[in-house]
């Protein structure tokens, strides 16, 4: 568990981090996010120590992160940020063994652990192990970013904007990524962007943030339900917040068993893992009210429209 109370930091007269009190516990994906200048990458920095705290106590399972030494530092926390941090006279293997041998890994360890997460990262060795980041596109240097930050098996992964110069497509296909990824090592990640829809999208725990100070901490359903604020409310879109909402609730959740065999031979289909945001749009593009639920290639029901608007709808 990473602990902050009444963490402080100033950088002459600004107040970057204003007594900021956040617990995240062991396997929390926690997102922090607010408008540029909030203090965002100030908090995430103190985590590691990048920068140091001015007050307070920061602590990670009970101990004061000032007192842990710089090899505990680095073997409990990886980094991953938006420029990525690669050196660019090292190949893609080099640069994620980094951490590894100054730890003093074998030789044999550290090349299995960079085989081990180029597959993770779907990076296929052979194509990738010896090619030079300026011979990467914005999207591969990036997983490489992110392997990097987990290559010496970290509790806590730490993430300031990873995504954030990659364009919307292969933006979308990371995020998907590291989900999968975290479903697969369930580390303590801390991420900051100021994208809110990414945050929803991410986040098991969302920190909202301005001037320094933590305004809302709730998870994605929460925080879209009871924003604490207007200043909440703006950030999550205003209006667009019910289709917000309709992003994160699934098709499985709304579903209704088969009317009867045959019955909805021309409705489009979804999956049953899809959103219920996905389902809106489908039956707007199709310009109809219901569409047939597969799980695979199983058809597994039917879902409404009146049942995304209402729970309580049975048609
Ligand atoms: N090294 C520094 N010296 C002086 N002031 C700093 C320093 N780093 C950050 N600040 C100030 O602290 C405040 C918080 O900055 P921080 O980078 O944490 O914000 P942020 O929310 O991450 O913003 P962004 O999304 O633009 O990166 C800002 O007012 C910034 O100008």
């Amino acid at each position: 568990m990473i602990e902050l109370q009444q963490v402080t930091k100033r950088f002459g007269n600004t107040l970057a981090a204003d007594a900021i009190d956040l617990r995240i516990n062991q396997g929390e994906f926690c997102v922090l996010v607010g408008t540029s200048g909030c203090g965002k990458s100030t908090t995430l920095r103190m985590i590691n120590r990048l920068i140091p705290h001015s007050s307070g106590l920061l602590t990670i399972e009970g101990q004061e992160i000032s007192q842990l030494d710089e090899q505990q530092l680095r073997r409990r926390i990886g980094y991953a940020i938006q420029s990525t941090g690669l050196f660019p006279h090292w190949p893609v293997a080099r640069n994620i063994s980094l951490v590894p041998r100054l730890l003093g890994w074998s030789e044999a360890r550290v090349t299995e652990r960079v085989e081990e997460l180029l597959e993770l990262l779907n990076l296929p060795y052979a194509e990738f192990a010896h090619k030079y980041p300026s011979e990467l596109s914005g999207g591969q240097a990036q997983r490489v970013g992110v392997a990097r930050a987990l290559a010496g098996d970290p509790d806590i992964l730490l993430m300031d904007e990873p995504f954030g110069a990659l364009d919307p497509i292969t933006r979308e296909t990371l995020q998907n990524e590291l989900l999968r990824i975290q479903r697969k090592i369930h580390k303590t990640l801390v991420f900051v962007t100021h994208d809110m829809d990414e945050a929803l999208k991410l986040a098991s725990q969302i920190v909202v943030m301005d001037q320094g100070k933590i305004i809302q901490q709730a998870s994605p359903a929460e925080l879209l339900l009871n924003p604490a604020n207007d200043f909440v409310a703006q950030l999550l879109g205003g209006e667009d917040r019910g289709l917000k909402q309709a992003g994160l609730l699934r098709v499985a959740e709304r579903m209704l068993p088969l009317p009867g065999p045959n019955s909805l031979d021309q409705a489009p289909a979804i999956q049953l893992h899809d959103s219920l945001r996905q389902a809106l749009s489908i039956m707007l593009w199709h310009q109809c009210q219901q569409l047939r639920v597969y799980e695979g290639d199983s058809l597994v029901g039917y879902l409404p429209l009146d049942r995304i608007i209402r729970a309580d709808s049975h048609v």
